[in-house]
């Protein structure tokens, strides 16, 4: 997998321009089923150039909240709005130009190669008669490209272990070319490299794209070294939230997880471990 290379491939007449960077802000937000309340009054903003964090124990509503900014949730109350807009202002088309969401659970099957699975990231893009243009064989060549999935564009998507299937997946996101991307625990199958690498190629694509991003981690090191800002939830409630470089701290940390914990510097930088009992 290789850092990004360049900027939107340039467009031609037949396809929109992409998007420009969007923002997102998501006020009072709350979400109930039932008489369980998932959400409660959450605010956050997601602006170009920024990675934010989303971190918080199992159950927290990460999840949650991710659909809620990636349209698949409807809240019981407050309001979601994109570029000042609110989100019923854009139709599924217009909404998928600019907003790209990876679920934590993704098909294992899907009946088609890497190469055709990657080609649907574009389906927003296509001009009027659906035709795929140059823009879009050059978007889905750099996603495959960028995600080192190039070699195996030919293979079924079934036939994929469980890290290059989420190689493949953020391949087709990147494709898509949006201006916020939603990733829900986008480098939970992949190897330590492949976790970097995807970790840099996220805040290569924020800052050469200008591109918002939201996402979910559960690797508090990772968390506090590639983002920018981090959202901590807990019990559906916003827990803690700052700049990534406050995160490491025994005082942020232990009411987060409820559990004790040691910071351990190397050089400048400082790692998070749970504290062993003695
Ligand atoms: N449709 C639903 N009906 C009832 N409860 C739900 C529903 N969807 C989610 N929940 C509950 O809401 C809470 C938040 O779930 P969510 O998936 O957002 O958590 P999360 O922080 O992403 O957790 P994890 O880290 O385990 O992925 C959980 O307790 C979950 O069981």
């Amino acid at each position: 997998m290789n850092e990004i290379q360049t900027g939107a491939p340039a467009s031609t007449s037949d396809t929109p321009e992409k998007a420009d960077g969007a923002a997102v802000e998501i006020k009072a937000a709350s979400v109930s089923i039932g008489d369980v309340n998932l959400l409660n009054n959450i605010d956050i903003r997601l602006a170009p150039l920024c990675v934010t964090g989303l971190i918080g124990p199992n159950g927290a509503g990460k999840s949650t909240l991710a659909k809620v900014v990636a349209r698949q949730l409807s809240l019981s109350s407050g309001e979601c709005r994109l570029d000042e807009k609110p989100y019923d202002a854009f139709g599924a088309r217009d909404f998928a130009r600019r907003i790209a969401y990876l679920p934590q659970s993704i098909p294992v099957a899907t009946g088609l190669t890497v190469h055709e699975l990657v080609r649907t990231g574009r389906y927003p893009w296509h001009g009027a008669l659906g035709q795929f243009s140059a823009d879009d064989r050059a978007a889905v060549d750099e996603a495959l490209a960028i995600t080192g999935m190039d070699k195996l564009a030919d293979r079924s998507t079934d036939t994929l272990s469980g890290g290059e299937r989420q190689r493949c997946w953020i391949a087709m996101l990147l494709a898509q070319q949006a201006s916020v991307l939603i990733l829900d625990e986008p480098i939970s199958a992949l190897d330590i490299r492949f976790q970097i690498e995807t970790m840099n190629l996220v805040r290569s694509i924020s800052r050469m794209r200008a591109v918002s991003i939201l996402i979910i981690l559960h690797d508090i090191n990772l968390a506090a070294r590639y983002c920018d800002e981090i959202v901590a939830l807990k019990e559906g409630r916003i827990a803690w939230r700052g700049p990534a470089a406050s995160l490491i701290d025994p005082a942020v940390l232990e009411p987060i997880y409820d559990v004790r914990m040691t910071v351990h510097t190397a050089g400048v930088v400082k790692l998070a471990f749970p504290k062993l009992a003695d």
